[in-house]
């Protein structure tokens, strides 16, 4: 039986990041993987979601200046086209990964299990590592009601050839927001399904509404304190019944309704290793209750958000603990995240929803941007709420706005390195006109 330093399970950004932080050290590693090289991110995540966005953008502003008069014809989005060239873009990156890590490690293609502590089978063969470390994600949380074979998923929406007429939602977190704007954009009719009252639920309520409100402008339907109960298929239609009166008769269904680990298959009972359907548990040094065994990235049940940058971050954490001595617990910094809806929903630090009855320790003060804007075209005002502790640092970020991504990359640095007006005013003179410009203003 081969015998290695390291098993890593899973390629995505978590296992990716370790494999090429191990390669420095010259470890024996090897790594399987039982789906797309790469895993969820550039495969079927974020970063086809944002070529997508790119074209989304475009096309919703060129409608609002078209608005505005101040551009005669608003582009149409071909979205036909849009996911040829997707596919273009994409199609070789999961070879190109698994070229990238054979280089570095041995690579097997296969459905990973324990057998005992230090031992995994993949395809009937048999492997031993002094470490095993477990980044094998998530996958789309399964839906039991009947007729859940006709739902899709967001790997399939990202790879959806022909527009639907008429498509329907189930779920209001980031899933359902992103793809529903993409989806609206390329002209179907579309309707969102919110089991509660509200959408976005760990971003500022406020903004989460303010998008739903500019959501159907355009036309979007929401159905809150709704969800689908059975699904039947009509000719080549689907209908959707509902908790509620219904039902909704539509082309394609899409299941947003979360994430849930890979971890069934994994046997874990096999190695005794602790976990819930939250995850695998780790402690705060990313260890299993089973000393050689680490977890890392959206497979471990961690309160932390499952974005790429958390994934990569608990790798290079791992890779400090495990190689250059490091023996604080993990301790996570300012992290930004963010909606690519229309406009934009992004936030980093205290979310004001959860400090709005502490005005003791904490000043939370709107901002509009409209005022600041200089661009044509933008009648839309977009909103920065800023949370300011007792010595006027500020601690937390929340903006609606056509350019609320990247705004609110400005303030993670801000926040995570606590710095204030003084220190800005002395080391710090950004592009003006931009945003930057108006951060002084906003410091203390
Ligand atoms: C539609 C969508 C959009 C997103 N957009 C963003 C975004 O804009 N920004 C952001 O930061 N994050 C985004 N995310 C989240 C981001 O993709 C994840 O947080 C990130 O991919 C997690 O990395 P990971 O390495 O933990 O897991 P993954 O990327 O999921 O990789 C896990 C890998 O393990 C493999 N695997 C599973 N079981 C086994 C097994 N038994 N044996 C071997 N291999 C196995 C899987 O096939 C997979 O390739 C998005 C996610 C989705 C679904
Ligand atoms: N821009 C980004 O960074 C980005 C984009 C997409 C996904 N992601 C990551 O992927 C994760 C998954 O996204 P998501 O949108 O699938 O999940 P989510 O957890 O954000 O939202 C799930 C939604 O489904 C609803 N829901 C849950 N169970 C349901 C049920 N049984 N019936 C009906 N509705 C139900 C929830 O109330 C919620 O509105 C995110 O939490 C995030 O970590 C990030």
């Amino acid at each position: 039986m081969k015998k290695y330093d390291y098993i890593i399970l899973g390629t995505g950004p978590a296992a990716y990041k370790l494999v090429k932080l191990l390669d420095t050290q010259h470890k024996s590693i090897l790594t399987v993987e039982s789906g797309l090289f790469g895993g969820t991110c550039p495969n079927v995540g974020c970063e086809p979601k944002i070529y997508l966005d790119g074209a989304v953008q475009a096309v919703l502003s060129n409608q609002q200046f078209e608005k505005e008069g101040i551009i005669s014809q608003g582009g149409k989005l071909n979205w036909a086209q849009l996911m040829k060239d997707k596919k273009a873009r994409f199609a070789s990156w999961p070879n190109e990964t698994r070229k990238n890590i054979s280089k570095i490690s041995d690579v097997i293609s296969g459905s990973a299990h324990f057998v005992d502590r230090q031992t995994i089978e993949v395809n009937r063969q048999y492997f031993q590592g002094n470490r095993i470390i477990i980044a094998t994600g998530r996958r789309p949380h399964e839906l039991s009601i009947p007729g859940a074979k006709f739902l899709h998923d967001s790997s399939d929406v990202l790879s959806l050839g022909t527009l639907p007429e008429h498509t329907t939602f189930i779920g209001g977190g980031y899933v359902a927001m992103e793809l529903a704007t993409f989806l609206a954009a390329a002209g179907s009719q579309v309707t969102i399904l919110v089991r509660g009252d509200r959408v976005l639920r760990h971003f500022y309520q406020k903004y989460s509404r303010e998008l739903v409100v500019r959501m159907k402008q355009r036309g979007i339907q929401f159905e809150f304190e709704t969800e689908p109960t059975r699904i039947t298929q009509l000719s080549d239609k689907y209908v959707v019944e509902l908790n509620q009166e219904g039902p909704i008769v539509t082309d394609y269904v899409v299941n947003a309704s979360g994430r849930m680990p890979n971890i069934e298959k994994l046997d874990l009972s096999a190695a005794q290793i602790d976990y819930s359907t939250r995850g695998i548990d780790v402690d705060r040094h990313l260890q299993t209750n089973v000393k050689n065994i680490y977890a890392i990235g959206d497979v471990t049940s961690q309160d932390v958000p499952n974005l790429t940058p958390v994934a990569e971050f608990q790798a290079q954490y791992l890779f400090n603990s495990l190689e250059k001595g490091l023996t604080q617990p993990i301790n996570y910094p300012a992290i930004g995240t963010g909606v690519f809806a229309f406009p934009q929903l992004a936030q980093a630090g205290i979310n004001p929803d959860s400090v709005l009855e502490d005005g003791d320790n904490f000043e939370i003060r709107e901002y509009e941007l409209r005022q600041s804007s200089l661009y044509a075209g933008q009648k839309e005002k977009g909103l920065l709420t800023v949370v300011y502790d007792k010595a006027n640092y500020i601690v937390g970020v929340s903006e609606i706005s056509m350019s609320a991504v990247n705004d609110i990359n400005y303030f993670v640095p801000i926040i995570g390195l606590r710095i204030n007006k003084n220190e800005w005013h002395r080391n710090v003179l950004p592009i003006y006109p931009a945003l930057a410009d108006k951060i002084e203003g906003i410091l203390r």
